[in-house]
């Protein structure tokens, strides 16, 4: 895959594993980890004269912060080492060798204000909820409002999931080993992680791209490349035809909504489908984008005889039950690149299976839901206990389709595995309309022929940088007409020139 890989544990101890069997010592590993950290902290001018507090666990974490401590007492630091649990192992056990001061149990260490503590509890060892002494001192760090620095990600988060395992070390900043897990970019350990940087300790990159990962941070690198341009001789069919579905004639904002996302996204065509009743108040605010009427979803299905129609969305306020369910079915049936939002899923409300039947085995065309945590959770279920990202992975793999769930932190997900978790959301874009409009944006790149997961992934990315960027005050309607400038941005930045 392109992009930042995102290892969860279980990679990441492959990772490891493999690098130590090439040939580099575990504890080389380990000392490569606690320098980088203890190098972040030496160059800190605002941490200059902070006396230090390593907080060191069980596992190679501790190992971690037992290098750091020593590295920063040779530095000529004040440090002093709190240690829970019982007896070390391996290159952890040797890295505990080395440090040459005192050790506190956990429980007799009270951080000051002005310290520093340097968070090496837990890493991505962690295999349960934190209690008892740990727990304690979580909330007395906590308490102390002392600086924080967590070594690979703060104590309790999972590197997994991001989520909090009972408690956690809230960090300012946060010293990823190797490569960022999908803990720190995932909601609430984005929030925990504070600033994050990564350590290169020195796995070959025949290790961690041999090793499949299959989880990346949406950004450009992950499908700019394949990013639509226009050639210089393309006509306006070559840029593709999208379609959007209208609802009634008081719920037809929603659909123009996305459709001109789709047209300012470069689709060459657009139209909206609308029923008789909706046309004078769709044609009233339409002037680009054309209308065609289908009162049926059989008429639907002959206008998409014409294969130059080649994206379709619906969904957006087209209203729930079992008539949307047969607009669905016709348009899945005619085998268009297809968008499902909103409506669309909510009408198969825990009967995920009858759309997964209608999206077949057999498609041409890929098919992209667009679900929030709401609709998400009415169609496929809560998946307690299971990650966003887990989750998201789940329903694509069932449904044949690329999942897109929604949020301060979006994941996608295709069905053969791959997934992307977005970052640059901004919280200015939790607007009414705001997610048409993505669905215009996803269905306008699909119509330009881009693959369905990467289309997701750059729409979803543009619709969050133009969101942040634009800032207070935005709402839906500003979001497609933002998108020259975010496109002029994005393809003339870098490697790639636009036609
Ligand atoms: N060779 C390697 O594998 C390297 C690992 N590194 C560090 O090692 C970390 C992973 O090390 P480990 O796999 O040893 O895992 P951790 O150090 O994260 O923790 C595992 C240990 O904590 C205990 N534990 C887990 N959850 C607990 C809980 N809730 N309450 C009490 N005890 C709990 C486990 O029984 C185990 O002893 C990484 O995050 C990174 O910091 C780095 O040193 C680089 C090299
Ligand atoms: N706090 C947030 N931070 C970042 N993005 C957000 C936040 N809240 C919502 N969004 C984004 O805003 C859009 C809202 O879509 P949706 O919930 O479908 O709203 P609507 O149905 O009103 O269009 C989604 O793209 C979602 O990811
Ligand atoms: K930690």
């Amino acid at each position: 895959m392109r992009g930042e890989l995102l290892p969860v544990s279980a990679e990441m101890r492959r990772w490891d594993a493999e690098t130590i069997t090439s040939g580099t010592p575990g504890i080389d590993l380990m000392r490569r980890a606690g320098r980088a950290v203890a190098d972040v902290i030496l160059s800190e001018a605002r941490w200059r004269s902070a006396p230090v507090l390593v907080l060191c666990g069980p596992g190679n974490n501790g190992g971690d912060g037992y290098v750091v401590a020593r590295l920063l007492a040779e530095a000529g630091r004040r440090v002093r080492v709190a240690a829970f649990g019982g007896e070390l192992r391996g290159a952890a056990a040797l890295a505990a060798a080395d440090w040459p001061g005192p050790v506190l149990p956990l429980e007799d260490a009270v951080p000051d204000p002005a310290d520093l503590i340097v968070d090496a509890l837990f890493g991505t060892g962690i295999g349960r909820d934190l209690e008892g002494e740990v727990a304690g001192i979580v909330g007395r760090v906590s308490d102390s409002g002392a600086a924080v620095v967590a070594i690979d990600i703060p104590s309790g988060v999972d590197a997994d999931s991001g989520q909090v395992r009972g408690v956690a070390i809230r960090a300012g900043r946060t010293i990823a080993l190797a490569a960022r897990k999908p803990g720190h970019l995932l909601q609430p350990g984005r929030e925990y992680s504070g600033c994050v940087t990564v350590a290169d300790i020195g796995i070959p990159s025949e290790v961690s791209h041999g090793a499949g990962v299959l989880t990346v941070a949406n950004e450009p690198a992950a499908w700019l490349a394949t990013f639509p341009r226009p050639g210089s001789i393309s006509h306006k069919y070559d840029r593709g035809h999208a379609v959007v579905l209208s609802g009634g004639p008081s719920h037809t904002g929603a659909a123009r909504l996305a459709a001109r996302g789709a047209l300012r996204i470069g689709a060459g065509l657009v139209t909206l489908v609308t029923s008789a009743r909706a046309l004078s108040v769709n044609a009233a605010h339409l002037t680009a984008i054309m209308i065609r009427v289908c009162d049926e979803p059989d008429e639907l299905s002959d206008l998409l005889m014409d294969d130059r129609f080649n994206a379709v969305a619906l969904g957006p306020a087209l209203g729930i039950g079992e008539t949307t369910r047969a607009w669905v079915a016709a348009v899945l049936e005619s085998d268009r690149a297809t968008v499902l939002d909103a409506d669309a899923l909510t009408s198969f409300a825990g009967d995920a299976q009858a759309l997964a039947d209608l999206i077949g085995a057999g498609r041409e065309h890929p098919v992209v839901l667009t679900p929030h945590e709401g609709e998400f959770a009415r169609l496929f279920g809560k998946g307690t206990g299971l990650s966003k990202l887990d989750r998201a992975r789940r329903a694509a793999a069932d449904t044949g389709a690329v999942v897109v769930l929604k949020g301060p932190d979006t994941v996608i997900a295709a069905p053969d595995g791959r997934a992307a978790i977005n970052e640059n959301g901004s919280a200015y874009l939790a607007t009414a309309g705001s997610g048409d409009v993505l669905v215009g944006l996803i269905t306008g790149l699909m119509a330009q022929g881009m693959d369905a997961f990467e289309a997701s992934c750059a729409a979803v990315w543009l619709h969050a940088a133009a969101g942040g960027r634009f800032g207070p005050g935005l709402i839906a309607e500003d979001l497609p007409d933002l998108m020259p400038g975010e496109l002029r941005l994005l393809l003339t930045a870098g490697d790639v020139t636009s036609a």
